[in-house]
């Protein structure tokens, strides 16, 4: 290998810019810390004409030929996002000896088992710290530091965007869209951000963290997922009342299925207790809980999304990644061993709240409760909130004990048949009971 460490960086858009920036600012320090220079020999981006002086690089080192640059290379940092090129630009550059940094959930959590096949038979490095919980260190502690616990459960918020946007709405009111545009100049949303708000980009992270955590593939596909677009301000309102908050939770747990085990993992709006550590997560932050069977509960809190922040973990990885290539040594591989099956999301068991507009009349309340309880659900609390005189109705907020979401779906479909019942304004799950 030369006397430097030759990096190739492919995009140079928020983060991408961030590392670039970074890494012409601290050279020296790099230098240090590797024990040789850290050299970046270009950047693929789509038009070398845009000004981007602000990195500090040398506007020699742009170009458009992304498939050359990465076969020049030691390490090379994918930072363009989406499928294509970067899947095959990474399986070239791990090709040609490099190892790989990538900040590209949605990648990892189609592809992530190829891409490690591949780095593992050309012997290199495949680091993504940045693709989960931005700048807070979560992959590194699971792959290495939790390498000798078992864990049993990961759940939190994983998505900065849709949690800068729920925070907005709970303490201000304002609608999404909104908020959305917002967060989307602030540099935390994806490229189309309908990834954020429908909740596949916590869906590709809770699919990474579950293979990680369970030493078992799971694949973006097996993660069940349910966005925020469907969380309106009354929703918001109605949890405020019972003294709850709305959040985006990524929530993969192991299932005991009577002797044998199974992998639960889901993403979906969850209402949790304003007490819950979870609730004060606020603006584009996340926050993490891992349960192991020796540790116990540790919370990985910190910014989530936003330029220097995931430039702050891609640059740990590529500062481990030097070091490797500087004195050998290779970082963690893909371990499956357990392969355990998903479970189906019919058979996962939550707590539900449900807010309806009944009839305001005697009897109704018991009627509603007959009917859930007759589908073997049984309610934790029912309370009346809003009792509108003008139209005979009044607003019932109920919460369940934990169900199964096929006996719950039956239950909503029945008080929908209900003649007492006018709407079914909400459905959602709590977490933390
Ligand atoms: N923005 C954030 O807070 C975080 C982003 N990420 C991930 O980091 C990656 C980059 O995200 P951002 O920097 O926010 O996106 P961005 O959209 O700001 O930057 C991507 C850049 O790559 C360029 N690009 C795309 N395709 C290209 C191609 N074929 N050739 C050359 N250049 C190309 C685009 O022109 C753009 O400048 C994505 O995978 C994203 O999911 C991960 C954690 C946080
Ligand atoms: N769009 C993502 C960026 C970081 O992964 C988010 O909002 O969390
Ligand atoms: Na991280």
């Amino acid at each position: 290998m030369s006397e430097s460490v030759r990096i190739a960086l492919l995009g140079c858009g928020v983060v991408g810019g961030a590392v670039a920036r970074r890494l012409s600012e601290a050279k020296d320090e790099f230098a240090a810390r590797v024990g040789r220079p850290l050299e970046i020999v270009g950047v693929a981006v789509r038009d070398t004409g845009k000004d981007r002086s602000e990195t500090g690089l040398d506007a020699s080192l742009f170009t458009t030929d992304a498939e050359t640059l990465v076969t020049e290379a030691d390490l090379v940092i994918e930072l363009m996002g989406g499928m294509e090129p970067a899947k095959s630009l990474l399986q070239k550059a791990i090709e040609s000896g490099a190892s790989v940094i990538t900040a590209n959930k949605a990648l990892l959590g189609q592809h992530g088992a190829e891409l490690y096949e591949l780095a593992e038979e050309h012997g290199v490095d495949l680091y993504y710290e940045a693709a989960v919980a931005g700048a807070i260190p979560l992959i590194r502690p699971l792959r290495v530091s939790l390498a000798g616990d078992s864990v049993h459960r990961v759940m939190g918020i994983v998505n900065g965007t849709t949690n800068f946007i729920l925070d907005k709405m709970d303490r201000t009111g304002a609608q999404l869209a909104d908020v959305l545009a917002e967060a989307q100049e602030l540099g935390y949303a994806e490229a189309d951000p309908t990834a954020d708000v429908e909740g596949h980009d916590a869906q590709a992270k809770a699919a990474i963290l579950a293979s990680l955590a369970f030493h078992t593939r799971v694949r973006t596909c097996d993660v069940h997922v349910e966005g925020i677009m469907g969380v309106t301000a009354d929703d918001i309102r109605a949890a405020r009342r019972i003294g709850c908050v709305i959040k985006l939770l990524a929530i993969a747990e192991l299932v005991d299925k009577g002797g044998s085990q199974a992998v639960n993992v889901r993403v979906h709006p969850t209402l949790i207790d304003r007490s819950h550590p979870l609730a004060s997560v606020r603006e584009a932050f996340n926050a993490v809980f891992v349960e192991t069977q020796m540790a116990g509960e540790l919370m990985f809190y910190g910014p989530g999304a936003g330029g220097d922040p995931t430039a702050s973990a891609v640059l740990g990885d590529v500062v481990q990644a030097a070091r490797h290539k500087v004195t050998g040594g290779r970082g963690p591989g893909e371990l499956s061993y357990a392969n355990l099956p998903i479970e189906p999301i019919g058979a996962s068991k939550t707590a539900y709240f449900i807010r309806l507009d009944v009839e305001d009349k005697p009897g109704v309340l018991a009627n509603i409760a007959k009917t859930i309880g007759e589908q073997g659900v049984s309610i934790e609390s029912m309370r009346q909130g809003v009792r509108r005189s003008q139209d005979g109705l009044a607003t019932l907020h109920l919460i369940t004990h934990r169900s199964s979401e096929a006996d719950l779906a039956d239950v909503v479909e029945r008080l929908k048949a209900s003649e007492d019942v006018r709407e079914v304004g909400s459905v959602l799950r709590v977490e933390g009971e």
